[in-house]
């Protein structure tokens, strides 16, 4: 707990060190908000420290096993979030001085009853990787994935695009909306530049996103440029049924919307449904909005399209999320296939025959995508595949296989822009009639 007495810039890293303390933990990471460090400054400089200890995370296991020759200490309570963040600040953002490091960690961890015993560790410990700094800084690229996750994507993408990985998750992810009308004084007020269809990208920005101009007013909503890609997809006539399943916060909904159909859009989890709905009132949309289990929806009405945005892995998003890389086991994902293909099966009783069903996953791993459509057209005799053009995605010719199955990673450059993309994969079924 930081005290009126605290010495600058401790505030701040107490509450980086919880963030990162809770995401080490097995959370999800999402940046510190304006509730929780109410200056900007200090906010943007602790979600830099979180973000850069999470997408170094491999480097610093290397530096921490390095470095703590009995290994981490047992019930040390945030000594490792705050030596991972120190480590981060010391070796890879230089331009904040090593004083702060060393000093504001000893002074963290005093402040932390479960660590305090450990304060001339963490003093000795960042000493000793200050003089190793340089060295540090030279660690190789590979370290910073995970062997399971990396061997597989060497065999499927190559090891050209997998070095290209190793640097969108070190850059991060620009920010790419989704425009809700078209409107070339937003686009420049945004200082966004055009990528294909209606997404746009902001590479840089000064201010946080519902600080800029138009989000207000409802004017766009934050999508990653493969993520729009699956509802583009569906090729219905205006006025069709189309059932979003898996849709919360609403990406998918909103663009669903957009193209004139007549939206239900279910998910199973009410907190996230409540920012779907608050996501539409925004936009001005009005879908209907279902909490019930994808695996188990039965509807009276069938509708002409669905959208499953199966829950997965979500590999394909480490530019945003690094700690994705380290939270997966090969478990974790038997589990999400499982999951899908229930939720496949399911979806095929509420879609009419002759319908569409796209099936989509924001994951890299051909288990849940590739592996899986395969798997449909053998266990799910009424569907047949309706496989995707080159055409039908201009400026992404690579992404589309001879198959017509959709594969996108961050090695992949949309239109003219340096900023990759999410990992993402799309299959369009019809249900024979
Ligand atoms: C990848 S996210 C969906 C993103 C969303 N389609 C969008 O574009 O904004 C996956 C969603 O699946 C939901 N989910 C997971 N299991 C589910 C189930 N059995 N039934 C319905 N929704 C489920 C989660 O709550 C989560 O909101």
């Amino acid at each position: 707990m930081a005290q009126r007495s605290d010495p600058a810039g401790l505030k701040l890293r107490l509450a980086a060190a919880q963030r990162l303390r809770a995401v080490l933990g097995g959370e999800h990471f999402s940046p510190l908000s304006a509730a929780e460090l109410p200056d900007g400054r200090d906010r943007a400089l602790a979600n830099r420290l979180i973000t850069t200890a999470l997408r170094r995370h491999g480097q610093i296991d290397f530096m921490m096993r390095d470095l703590l020759d009995k290994g981490m200490p047992a019930k040390s309570g945030s000594f490792e979030a705050v030596l991972r963040l120190s480590l981060a600040q010391l070796v890879f953002l230089p331009d904040l001085g090593a004083h702060s490091a060393l000093f504001l960690a000893v002074e963290a961890i005093k402040r932390d009853p479960k660590a305090r015993h450990l304060s001339g560790l963490m003093n000795a410990v960042l000493r000793k990787a200050q003089g190793n700094s340089a060295r540090y800084g030279l660690l190789e690229d590979r370290m910073l994935l995970p062997p399971e996750l990396s061997n597989g994507w060497r065999a499927a993408y190559g090891a050209e695009a997998v070095q290209h990985f190793t640097d969108a998750l070190v850059a991060g992810a620009p920010l790419d909306l989704t425009l809700r009308d078209d409107d070339a004084e937003l686009i420049e007020a945004l200082g966004a530049e055009r990528l294909s269809g209606d997404t746009v990208r902001v590479e840089s920005r000064d201010r946080p996103v519902d600080a800029l101009p138009g989000y207000a007013e409802g004017r766009w909503w934050v999508q990653d440029v493969a993520s729009a890609i699956p509802a583009r997809l569906l090729r219905l006539p205006e006025e069709s049924t189309v059932l979003d399943l898996c849709a919360a916060p609403g990406g998918k909904t909103a663009q669903l919307s957009k193209a004139g159909y007549k939206v239900t859009a279910l998910d199973s989890d009410a907190v996230r449904l409540e920012r779907l709905r608050s996501n539409m009132a925004r936009l001005g949309y009005e879908p209907d909005v279902v909490e019930a289990d994808a695996a188990h929806y039965a509807p009276q009405t069938l509708f002409d399209g669905i959208l499953l945005d199966a829950p997965c892995s979500a590999t394909g998003t480490f530019r945003r999320h690094p700690e994705v890389l380290w939270h997966r086991s090969a478990n974790d994902i038997a589990g999400r296939v499982r999951l899908q293909r229930s939720l496949l099966s399911n979806a095929l009783r509420s879609l009419k025959p002759g319908g569409t069903l796209i099936y989509c996953v924001c994951s890299l791993e051909a288990a849940e995508g590739e592996d899986q459509v395969q798997w449909a057209l053998d266990a799910l005799p009424e569907l047949e595949l309706s496989p995707v053009r080159a055409d039908e995605l201009p400026g992404l010719p690579g992404a589309v296989s001879a198959k017509g199955l959709v594969r996108t990673h961050p090695a992949m450059r949309p239109g003219e822009s340096d900023g990759g993309m999410d990992g993402f994969f799309v299959a369009r079924f019809t249900r024979k009639g």
